[in-house]
């Protein structure tokens, strides 16, 4: 026999006959079910608005001169309404078929005549209870997914000119499959962007990967990238498929393709030119069916220039180039972004949403944000945590940090640490949200590099990485 699904909720069991209500309660807790009872609709009714049923098992006749099994429909009519899955067994008196029929039609998953026969009985009752089991299973599941895809279609903001005359470019090449460079300052938005192009592309319904070119080792480049077959090296246990076969079909955004060594562009522009791939280990080749995005924050020409970015990767991945201007180019998208993380951290926390002061507005505006949305961001997410007031003050925004821009010659530090620091002092924060701002403070101290945020925690790569994701930061 299946075993019943654990944890079972109890089994509402609704029946006007104390003998009834008393052998079903014996019967079901020698299944190992819990049960509860009722003595008419009107009471199982009470009782199924004040908590949850696993079950209900319901008479369809109550009142010693009734036969027509009306209150037992119109009971499970109710509960229809109030639980739309609650699984429900019709008993109805024996040889009443045409009443079990019509229970069924009302919305019961199955009927049981009396006297039952108790091995049918709990056959019926572990089949129904395995099957809302599964539903609840199922149901968890496309929540959880909704949740995810809109954690994917996070919402792009910007009605500025400057991000107006991008976004112009964008509606021209997003759908065309031509190759894109996306430039732009750290924590500007090139992974949103590069996303949403996706989104907005014929390739939307294939995969979207994303890899950073600046994590992998040049050892690991070509199996990370094309994959290897079993055996192709000493640790190569398993087949392991690559970030190109990953995409096939979608999208590749490689992130910060200015990182690349030589090798490793030698390699990209190979495949590139040749549209085609091998597994390492394998002869077999394959077809590269990706579309390619590259985003960096250097300037890749003067990077050529420099003998440090082959001229002829450039040529193959900029055949458009779409430039994110640094967030302090944007004029009032500041405020409208800022109002956005304030209002999603408020729900997130379930905390009210605080506003902005006319001065802290304006704070807003004139720093130059040198680690851009990101760092406008984490801002938000600080304020919103630690402020004291209702009202965010300009002194609450810690701005006074003299600030650069971000590149990757003269990597910023722009929130102010020490206010970072003192945050800590006198507010009650979760384990969870502390952690969240000291990996917050580690990243803006490192300019947004992972590596050294990680160390400067004492945590591994992988551990760090493992943070970041659990936190979406
Ligand atoms: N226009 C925008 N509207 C809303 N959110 C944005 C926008 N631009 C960026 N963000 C948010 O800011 C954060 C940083 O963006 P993203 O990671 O895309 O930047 P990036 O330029 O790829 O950074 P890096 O150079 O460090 O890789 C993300 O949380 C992103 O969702």
């Amino acid at each position: 026999m299946t075993p019943l699904p654990a944890p079972a909720l109890p089994v509402l069991v609704a029946d006007d006959d104390a003998a009834v209500r008393s052998a079903l309660r014996l019967f079901l807790k020698s299944e190992g079910l819990q049960a509860e009872l009722a003595a008419s609709p009107a009471e199982a009714l009470a009782l199924l608005r004040e908590r949850e049923y696993g079950l209900l098992l319901a008479d369809m006749n109550y009142g010693r001169d009734t036969t027509s099994g009306k209150e037992g429909l119109t009971l499970i009519e109710s509960v229809r309404t109030l639980d739309p899955q609650l699984p429900i067994i019709a008993m109805t008196a024996f040889g009443s078929v045409a009443l079990a029929v019509e229970a069924m039609r009302g919305g019961a998953q199955d009927f049981i005549e009396k006297p039952w026969d108790n091995q049918r009985l709990a056959t019926q009752i572990r089949s129904q209870l395995a099957l809302r089991d599964s539903q609840r299973r199922a149901q968890r599941l496309a929540a959880e997914n909704a949740l995810l895809m809109a954690a994917g279609d996070r919402p792009w903001i910007g009605s500025s000119p400057a991000m107006q005359t991008l976004m112009g470019r964008v509606a021209a090449v997003a759908s065309a499959d031509v190759t894109l460079l996306i430039t732009g300052e750290n924590g500007s938005g090139k992974s949103q962007l590069a996303h949403s192009i996706h989104r907005q592309s014929a390739r939307s319904d294939g995969t979207f990967i994303s890899v950073n070119m600046g994590a992998i080792p040049d050892t690991l480049f070509e199996s990370e990238m094309f994959g290897h077959e079993r055996g192709a090296f000493t640790d190569a246990k398993q087949t392991r498929l690559g970030r190109f076969e990953l995409a096939d079909g979608g999208t590749l955004f490689l992130d910060e393709i200015g990182n690349l060594s030589l090798p490793q562009q030698a390699k990209l522009l190979q495949v590139l030119e040749g549209g085609q791939y091998e597994r390492l280990g394998s002869v077999r080749p394959r077809h590269a069916n990706v579309r390619l995005i590259a985003a960096s924050n250097a300037d890749l020409t003067a990077m050529v220039e420099q003998g440090l970015f082959r001229r002829d990767l450039l040529y193959r991945i900029n055949s458009v180039q779409l430039h994110l201007p640094p967030l302090r180019e944007r004029g009032a998208d500041v405020l409208a972004l800022a109002e956005h993380y304030l209002a999603s951290h408020a729900a997130r926390y379930q905390r009210p949403a605080k506003t902005l002061s006319e001065a802290a507005r304006q704070a807003l505006l004139q720093h130059n944000w040198p680690g851009n949305v990101r760092e406008l961001a984490h801002c938000m997410e600080r304020v919103s945590l630690l402020a004291a007031g209702a009202q965010i003050q300009a002194s609450d925004l810690a701005l006074s940090t003299p600030s650069t821009p971000s590149t990757p010659s003269t990597p910023s530090m722009p929130a102010a640490p020490a206010a970072t620091a003192n945050a800590f002092d006198g507010s009650e924060l979760t384990l969870e949200e502390a952690e969240k701002l000291l990996i917050r403070t580690a990243l803006r101290r490192h300019g947004g590099n992972a590596l050294q945020a990680a160390q400067a925690l004492g945590l591994s790569r992988s551990a760090f990485y493992r943070r970041l994701e659990k936190y979406q930061l």
